[in-house]
């Protein structure tokens, strides 16, 4: 399923025609491509094996849009097309035929804010995109950068309901920068080399959502002193950078990287590599017992996406109380978002 080189199609093209490349590689579209994410993300994507063609796609060309940046990761000597395309107009063109798209598009937070405080802003940004992926390639698989996560992806998933095209399996809300930094702080924490940790971190993404599960870290004997203060760091680690960057933003490296992994990950699942598995935040049978339908746990990946949603682990009593504190949270956030496409 996933596609082949195409041409350039007339967008500003930044690669050679002609390279010799693996018929594996994807087609991949970055929307938001020149902002704080997508600029190091489209970099990240542009050395990897697994894409062939890069598709860069934002709203706007100043001060640098998507054909300048494309044009500029033209010229690194990796395999793959890249190609950019400014303005909304432009985005149906440039989406066309993409295997996956990877949506960093909208407003970051400013210090004092909730991620929920975007919403207004970034609801009908979300929307907006899903409808031009809804023509434009339809079967692809969509990950969701843009917050809030837990109300953007169910946004993403009524969008391409009310257009026929969904298909639980491909929409997926990234949470790895939890996981990511989960494995910095315990490793940090630790002493240990953090290329051995895998945190799983189940629930969403915004503050007491996000729950990481360090019940489940092999060897590590936390005390709850431990447990208490990595638990908090993990889910409110969104706000110390957001902190650190004085107004000017949120997350952008960190993220990037995240988001590499994760479409990395995904893009080797769908060319037949086997057991791959991510947490991400998805419609979900889960937590449906408690009037949730999106949520994230481990994830088995595979050629359509997501082939098997993980049960929750066993929780302690410390992750049980965490999770009868946000599951009511999650659920009104994850609601937000079916209602704002169905009350329409
Ligand atoms: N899921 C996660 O873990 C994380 C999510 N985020 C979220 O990612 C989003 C992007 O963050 P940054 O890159 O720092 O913001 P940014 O403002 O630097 O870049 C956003 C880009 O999106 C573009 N854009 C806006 N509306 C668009 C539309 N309709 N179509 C296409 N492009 C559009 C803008 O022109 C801009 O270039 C924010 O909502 C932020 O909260 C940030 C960090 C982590
Ligand atoms: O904190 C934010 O607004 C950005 C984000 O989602 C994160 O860094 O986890």
């Amino acid at each position: 399923m996933l596609a082949s080189m195409k041409a350039a199609r007339g967008l500003a093209s930044a690669a050679g025609a002609a390279r010799a490349m693996s018929t594996k590689a994807a087609t991949v579209g970055v929307v938001g491509a020149s902002g704080g994410i997508g600029a190091p993300l489209s970099l990240l994507l542009k050395q990897s094996p697994y894409v062939g063609d890069l598709r860069l796609s934002d709203v706007v060309s100043a001060p640098v849009g998507s054909k300048g940046v494309a044009a500029d990761l033209g010229h690194i000597d990796t395999e793959g097309l890249v190609t950019g395309g400014d303005g909304p107009d432009a985005m149906k063109e440039v989406l066309a035929g993409c295997d996956a798209v990877v949506i960093p598009a909208g407003v970051p937070r400013k210090p004092g804010m909730s991620r929920d405080d975007l919403f207004n802003t970034n609801a009908s940004i979300v929307q907006s995109i899903g409808k031009t992926i809804a023509e434009a390639c339809p079967n692809a698989f969509v990950l969701i950068i843009s917050n809030p996560v837990n109300s953007t992806v169910p946004i993403m998933a009524e969008t391409l309901k009310a257009h026929g095209v969904y298909d639980k399996r491909k929409v997926m809300g990234v949470t790895t920068l939890d996981v990511v930094r989960s494995n910095c702080f315990v490793g940090n924490e630790l002493g240990r080399s953090m290329k051995d940790i895998n945190v799983p971190v189940i629930g969403g993404h915004a503050g007491i959502t996000i729950l990481p599960l360090l019940s489940h870290i092999e060897g590590a004997n936390f005390t709850d002193e431990q447990i208490e203060r990595l638990s908090h760091r993990i889910a409110f680690g969104g706000d110390e950078v957001v902190q650190a960057k004085e107004g000017a933003g949120s997350a952008t490296l960190s993220m990037a990287y995240a988001a590499a992994r994760f479409t990395e990950s995904l893009l080797k699942a769908a060319a037949g590599e086997k057991g791959i598995t991510e947490c991400a935040f998805v419609e979900s049978h889960v937590a449906e017992d408690k009037g949730c339908k999106f949520f994230s746990t481990p994830c088995e990946l595979g050629p359509n996406g997501v082939e098997k949603i993980g049960e929750i682990p066993a929780l302690s009593d410390f992750e049980k109380a965490k999770f009868d504190e946000m599951i009511g949270d999650l659920t009104k956030q994850v609601n937000k978002g079916i209602d704002f496409v169905k009350n329409q």
